[in-house]
């Protein structure tokens, strides 16, 4: 099983890479990375495997933070309503591509952070409050997908990981905290 050892961080060349598209259909060994990513981060939303392991509550992983530049992300991000077992979006997505997207953007309130970034960075990061993605799933089928808030905030998280982007990349280093016109701050204050 993959666990926190298996994530580059920081500084390692990979991180800065642009990752290369995947060829369809999957390898088989493409096939069990992939499915690794998401046992991955369901993994560390279980209590007790995520204590033993020491994995941190991740919703969404890229593969080169496991070292392989490839454009494979996983998402599996749960509700936001505790009594709500089923996750909001919980996916594997090959060659994932952003076709559209809303003018309006938006950010965490609390900023964000990185399974490969090992400190705290404060500031916002400014993202597209609504997606349409197109990817692929491992069988090869294509999906056409319409996304906003957080899920949307997590994919294009990943998909900058697949083009070399970090967080950071994004907060504006003059003013950490502008928040740009036409931005939505998503988080804890939101009614
Ligand atoms: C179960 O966990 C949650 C439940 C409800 C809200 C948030 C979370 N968890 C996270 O935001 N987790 C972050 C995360 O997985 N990532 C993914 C990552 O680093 N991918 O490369 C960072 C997030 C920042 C914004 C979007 C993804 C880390 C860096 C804090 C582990
Ligand atoms: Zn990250």
């Amino acid at each position: 099983m993959l666990t926190m050892k298996n994530v580059i961080r920081e500084g390692h060349p990979t991180l800065r890479k642009v990752a290369e598209p995947v060829t369809l259909p999957l390898t088989n060994d493409e096939k069990e990375l992939a499915m690794e990513m998401l046992d991955f981060l369901k993994n560390s939303q279980d209590t007790d495997i995520a204590e033993k392991y020491e994995l941190r509550p991740g919703v969404g992983i890229a593969a080169p933070q496991l070292n392989v530049s490839k454009r494979m992300i996983a998402v599996h991000v749960p509700s936001d309503l505790p009594e709500d077992t089923a996750p909001q979006f919980s996916d594997i997505l090959i060659n994932p591509r952003i076709i559209s997207h809303s003018v309006k953007q938006t950010c965490l309130s609390e900023g964000e952070g990185c399974l490969s970034v090992d400190r705290e960075v404060q500031g916002y990061v400014p993202r597209n409050k609504r997606i349409r993605i197109e990817y692929f799933d491992t069988d090869g089928n294509k999906h056409n997908k319409r996304l906003k808030d957080f899920p949307s905030i997590v994919i294009q998280h990943e998909i900058d990981h697949l083009n070399g982007i970090m967080f950071f990349d994004r907060i504006d280093s003059d003013n950490p905290m502008a928040l740009p016109k036409d931005l939505e701050v998503l988080g804890y204050e939101e009614e």
